[in-house]
């Protein structure tokens, strides 16, 4: 029986990440992977993940029923922004989004050879700890999105969850004031960063906001994120 304490993490950024890991979770709170969890949320099927903006243009081209966002500002060609406050009051039952930003859908297609990927930030973080302890994973490589590795509001989401999956149970306190001094954060609240709700840096620092883990994996050469349902730990087997 695997001990779940004994889990080996490892943080790296993206330019770091030089052998393919086993296990990854790609941590983006600010805030790719916190508005694929409200697309989760209103309904989306899946999100495909982009390698560039012309593919996500290519594609919304192919499939005009396909609902495109990226980061920054509002474009020709996307539906709408990378902004959790904007995608909140968005009807997407069933449909099929096109991600593209600039840090968090690199970070997950910089790890796409993984047996299992995982993107993550507050919102989905006890789903993806208890994802992380359902599968046994003894080793996982947690990619910091932002700043080179250095975007303290996803290593301290990375590192709490790192925590969580060994069974620890930190006070999240800590680590979602680390995430609200972050520089995203005061980017974000400025109007540095374009394409943002007043609401954004509240929405990514909603710890367990979802209930479910987010998997990607690659279908038809594309790399495919969809939410995945967790049993709760009483499910789990007896450590
Ligand atoms: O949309 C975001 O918050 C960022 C882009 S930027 O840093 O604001 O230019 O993208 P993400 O990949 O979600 O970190
Ligand atoms: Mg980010």
């Amino acid at each position: 029986m695997r001990d779940h304490d004994r889990m080996d993490s490892r943080f790296l950024g993206i330019p770091e990440l030089v052998d393919v890991p086993t296990v990854a979770v790609v941590v983006d709170v600010m805030r790719a992977f916190t508005v694929a969890a409200w697309a989760f949320g209103q309904g989306a099927e899946r999100i495909v993940l982009a390698e560039s903006l012309d593919e996500a243009l290519a594609l919304k081209a192919r499939h005009p029923e396909w609902v495109t966002l990226k980061d920054g500002p509002p474009a020709p060609g996307f539906d709408t922004v990378n902004s959790p406050g904007f995608l909140r009051s968005a009807d997407l039952g069933g449909r099929t989004v096109v991600q593209k930003t600039t840090a968090g859908t690199v970070g997950a297609l910089a790890v796409k050879e993984a047996s299992l990927v995982l993107c993550a930030g507050f919102v989905v973080a006890e789903a993806t700890a208890r994802l992380l302890r359902t599968r046994a994973c003894d080793s996982v490589t947690f990619v910091v999105t932002g700043e080179d590795g250095q975007a303290d509001e996803d290593l301290a989401c990375a590192q709490y969850i790192a925590r969580r999956a060994t069974g620890a149970g930190p006070d999240a306190t800590e680590f979602l004031r680390r995430a609200g001094e972050s520089r995203a954060a005061a980017e974000l609240t400025e109007g540095v960063r374009e394409g943002a709700h007043p609401d954004d840096v509240a929405l990514c620092l909603e710890l367990d906001r979802f209930p479910f883990a987010m998997v990607a994996t690659l279908e038809d050469s594309l790399m495919v994120l969809r939410a995945c349902a967790v049993p709760s730990l009483t499910d789990e087997a007896p450590a």
